[in-house]
């Protein structure tokens, strides 16, 4: 038998989440429209678009926190829509997330914050729970001490850190992350980026990072995908996106901000801008 002949010689790359034809609107006005985008496995993929552009919108509708007028949105090969109750629990344990602010409960300490997820998803003992709590704390670089301590307590970079923790407590396949270096200085943003570059190495976490920080672009996005129009603009590299004759793409990467960032050796092919 011809054993050649039954290995793909290109194997399509895995999709962890596949959205098409997405429309979303508030009232009259339309904020997404026909928008498709994919993510595939161990990528980080940084999302930009200018303030307004639907980012927000858009992460929040493939949480299912916002709704859609069209388009199907699939996770792990699976559509949302035609699961039924129990696996679209399951799929939902296969996504964390870090909004803008943080959002721990400033009620709750670390500890409790990072369980929450635990609480309401898995059947666990506590003291297994107080386990997997001190093992998300380690693994995003803080100390056990940080779990007993309020959000309060926290310095800005920790409650990210802490925030971070309570996405990956169900060790998800996806993790959305929403402006995760915003109100950090230059350090501590280099920090959380480098953190959440070993987190994909380590846990092969795929990530979908909302952000503005160019340092971020420039230094652990594989791709980005730019919002424009109501739909995904342009999408490739960072030398695509150096290449990319679209004038937003163009004043963002190659403007006066960008400017002191290295880039690198030789852009390749110019960037898939979408029709
Ligand atoms: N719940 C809502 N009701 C009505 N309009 C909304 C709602 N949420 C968002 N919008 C509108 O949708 C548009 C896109 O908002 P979104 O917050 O997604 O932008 P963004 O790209 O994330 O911006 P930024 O970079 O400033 O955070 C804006 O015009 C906003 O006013």
């Amino acid at each position: 038998m011809d054993m050649q002949a039954q290995v793909p010689q290109e194997k399509e790359r895995d999709k962890v989440l596949s959205v098409r034809g997405l429309t979303v609107g508030f009232g009259n006005k339309i904020v997404l429209d026909n928008l498709d985008l994919d993510i595939y496995r161990g990528e980080i993929l940084g999302f930009v678009g200018a303030s307004g552009a639907g980012k927000s919108v858009l992460m929040r509708t493939v949480l299912r926190l916002l709704p859609r007028r069209s388009g199907t949105i699939e996770i792990l090969g699976s559509d949302y829509d035609t699961v039924d109750e129990r696996e679209r629990m399951e799929l939902d344990t296969r996504l964390g997330v870090l909004f803008q602010q943080g959002a721990l409960f400033s009620a709750l300490t670390v500890k409790e914050n990072i369980q929450l997820p635990m609480r309401e998803y898995l059947d666990l003992p506590q003291w297994l729970m107080d386990e997997l709590a001190y093992l998300k704390l380690d693994l995003v670089g803080l100390d056990a001490d940080a779990g007993d301590k309020y959000p309060s307590e926290l310095s800005g970079g920790m409650i990210k850190r802490a925030a971070l923790a309570r996405a990956i407590a169900l060790d998800p396949d996806l993790v959305f992350l929403d402006e995760p270096t915003s109100g950090l200085d230059p350090i501590g943003a280099a920090e959380f980026d480098e953190l959440i570059a070993r987190l994909r190495d380590t846990l092969g976490l795929t990530v979908y990072m909302v952000t503005h920080d160019l340092d971020s672009l420039f230094s652990v996005c594989d791709r980005i995908a730019v919002l424009g129009q109501k739909r995904v603009l342009v999408e490739g590299s960072l030398e695509d996106m150096l290449v990319c004759d679209d004038p937003w793409v163009r004043s963002y990467f190659r403007g006066k901000r960008a400017r002191s960032i290295p880039r690198p050796e030789s852009p390749a092919t110019s960037g898939k801008v979408t029709d």
